[in-house]
């Protein structure tokens, strides 16, 4: 296909070369010119992936409408606060025909909706012309070709398979699925329990602590999905409890190491200061995922805890607490209404 990826940070520059090792026509777009040098000509993203060689096919550009010119493919991969905005300025470039694809893993504060309903807001295109990618993808990892796996979402299974095509690579195996909401809130949701993962590892706590916010992540995640109408099994599946679980226990993750920041005892500005510029979505996400918890009725103790530490001056210490102390539940109840 003739991709384009728009946004050159970590992500971005893994998934460009993905598609360009798989054989398609790819360019990437930078903000910075020199970002686009560097990529076109070094053949390197030394801010995001240091000592990955991209490859020699790869270019990048920093003009959105030399980037977008002709491109069947469209990978957003911006975050996802910053998509709406991003995406308004790219439209008079867009291909009518062309495939919008979902990098990001958030929820949009402002408004509470995923990726896919920002895409479809703002560009207009209906629901088969736009699709979600999301996964166990350390950026990082796939960058350096270990083998990995991942979703392809979208409502028509037949612009699912070409994507899928599109991105199979001998260590990159893409599936696919229709349900696009399931896969959207398994990768927005796990950012938040990444936090209170690293949080709990940072307060020195071991794997078992590890394995309990995974596990009760994991079903806070499966009853705010059942509530806005997801296919539970997805959550079961690569965009859910894989996803979850490469987060929640990689260093390698923004999301952790910011919550481990905090459970070492970093402010929050600290936490910030210290990501170099990468993007940990929980931080805002946590903000809109708790609401969408709370406009369903869906009881999310976690997102909760980790929304009151990053949002309303709770400490690491009373979020403890707070957890554990709830009253006793049975391991499986509804949580909603
Ligand atoms: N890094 C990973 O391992 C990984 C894996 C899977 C999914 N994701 C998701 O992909 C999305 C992008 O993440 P990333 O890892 O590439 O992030 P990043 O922080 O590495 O880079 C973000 C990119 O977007 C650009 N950017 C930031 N704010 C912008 C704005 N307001 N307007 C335009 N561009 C802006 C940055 O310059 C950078 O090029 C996130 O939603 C993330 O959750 C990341
Ligand atoms: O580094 P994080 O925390 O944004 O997580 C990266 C990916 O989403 C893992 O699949």
């Amino acid at each position: 296909m003739r991709a384009v990826v728009m946004g050159s940070g970590s992500w971005g520059t893994a998934v460009a070369k993905v598609l360009a090792d798989a054989g398609n026509d790819v360019v990437m777009w930078a903000r910075r010119p020199e970002l686009a040098e560097q990529i076109t000509t070094g053949h390197e993203n030394g801010d995001y992936l240091p000592g990955v060689t991209l490859p020699a096919n790869l270019t990048a550009v920093s003009d959105p409408a030399a980037a977008l010119a002709d491109r069947e493919l469209v990978v957003c991969a911006v975050p996802s606060q910053s998509l709406r905005d991003n995406l308004a300025q790219w439209l008079e470039h867009l291909s009518p025909d062309a495939i919008l694809l979902s990098l990001a893993k958030g929820v949009e504060v402002s408004t509470g909706k995923r990726m896919s309903e920002v895409i479809a807001e703002v560009s207009g295109f209906p629901a088969r012309q736009i699709a979600v990618l999301s996964g166990p993808n350390l950026a990082k990892e796939v960058a350096q070709e270990q083998p990995a796996a991942t979703v392809i979402a979208c409502v028509d299974e037949d612009q699912a398979k070409r994507v899928q095509e599109a991105f199979a690579t001998g260590y990159f195996r893409p599936y696919t699925n229709t349900d696009v909401v399931g896969t959207e809130i398994g990768g927005a949701a796990k950012n938040v329990i990444a936090l209170a993962c690293g949080i709990a590892a940072g307060m020195g706590y071991g794997q078992n602590t590890i394995a309990t916010i995974i596990t009760r992540g994991l079903a806070e995640t499966i009853r705010l999905g059942a509530a806005l109408g997801a296919d539970i099994t997805t959550l079961a599946g690569l965009a859910g409890i894989g996803d979850l679980v490469a987060t929640c226990s990689s260093p390698l993750s923004r999301n952790r190491t910011f919550g481990a920041r905090l459970g070492e005892g970093a402010t929050l500005d600290e936490a910030q200061a210290a990501t170099n510029g990468q993007v940990a979505e929980g931080v805002k996400s946590c903000r809109s995922v708790r609401a969408l918890g709370q406009q369903h009725g869906v009881e999310m103790p976690l997102t909760e805890a980790v929304y009151q530490v990053c949002n309303e001056g709770m400490t690491v210490q009373e979020m403890a607490v707070a957890l554990l102390g709830r009253s006793p539940k049975p391991e499986v109840y509804e949580g909603r209404g």
